[in-house]
């Protein structure tokens, strides 16, 4: 008989052959939890989530690195003011370190100069990011975030098909959160079967410096009633920093002193060792 694609009453077992897309790590490599951060579009403060929650874990103890998936548009680097190129031998690829001791691979790391274009197929691309994975020698890692691609396309679900993610923050600006391109990354994530760990709005206010009073600039956050419709949790509501920008614009990401992800780090932790 046919496929009914009714797996209740039938007997094959044909589900346990499904094909698993995971790629191997290096045999050198060692890495415990694997965290995507995505957005439903560019420019949301994505790869500057990444960056916080890389440093953030690193300062409670945790070995962290950063794999950048964002492989067109690469951030991760100047976010820490690292220009240096990666080495490798036969064995395979050395991630660079950061000052603070966070590992990194970024396309960014193996280009001749940091200002090329990668103008490259998809395909390649997403060869790419699996050769982040399988061919970097990611040593002794606890926590690994994965800087994703925006959107939902051909790169997000290579990652979410390779590499075994154990959970996603969602980040996104107020004004998404109403035009509903968050709620596409949601269910992109429940399609794929990855662990919704929260949503982190970014962008969400502003203290002004003169009458020291919050203001909602893209207006009214609409997060809770998100998150609360999707069953999930929202991690951190972030500000507009000009002191984050500038540490982020000048790499000195790691010498930021505020704390805006402690409760989120802490929510991360215990999420992940459920
Ligand atoms: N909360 C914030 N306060 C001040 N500046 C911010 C904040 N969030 C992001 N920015 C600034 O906005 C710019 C874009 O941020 P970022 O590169 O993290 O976005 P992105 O979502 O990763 O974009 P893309 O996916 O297109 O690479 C950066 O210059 C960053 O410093």
């Amino acid at each position: 008989m046919g496929c009914t694609h009714d797996c209740s009453s039938c007997s094959s077992d044909c589900k346990s052959k499904a094909q698993d897309l995971h790629e191997e790590l290096n045999k050198y490599s060692s890495v415990k939890k694997v965290i995507g951060v995505v957005s439903g579009k560019g420019g949301v403060g994505k790869s500057l989530v990444t960056s916080m929650l890389a440093v953030t874990f690193n300062r409670l103890g945790k070995k962290t690195a950063v794999l950048d998936a964002d492989i067109t548009g690469p951030s991760i680097p100047k976010a820490f003011g690292v220009h240096e190129r990666c080495r490798g031998n036969g064995e395979g690829i050395f991630p660079v370190v950061t000052e603070t001791g966070i590992k990194m691979i970024s396309v960014n790391l193996l280009l001749e100069h940091e200002t090329d274009p990668v103008v490259w197929r998809s395909p390649v691309i997403t060869g790419t990011v699996k050769q982040f994975w399988k061919d970097v020698i990611w040593e002794d890692v606890d926590y690994m975030f994965v800087d994703m691609p925006p959107g939902t396309g051909d790169v997000p679900l290579t990652v979410f098909q390779s590499l075994p993610i154990d959970g996603i923050v969602i980040v996104a600006s107020p004004q998404e959160l109403v035009s509903m391109i968050v709620q596409k990354a949601v269910k992109m994530a429940k399609m794929m079967n990855v662990p919704i760990l929260g949503l982190v709005e970014n962008m969400s206010w502003f203290m002004c410096p003169n009458c020291g009073k919050k203001h909602s600039i893209f207006g009214d956050s609409h997060i809770d009633g998100i998150a609360k419709e999707y069953d999930t949790q929202v991690l951190a509501k972030l500000p507009i920093d000009p002191e984050l920008a500038k540490c982020v614009d000048e790499g000195k990401i790691e010498l930021f002193s505020g704390d805006y992800l402690d409760d989120a780090a802490e929510i991360i932790e215990k999420e992940l060792s459920k």
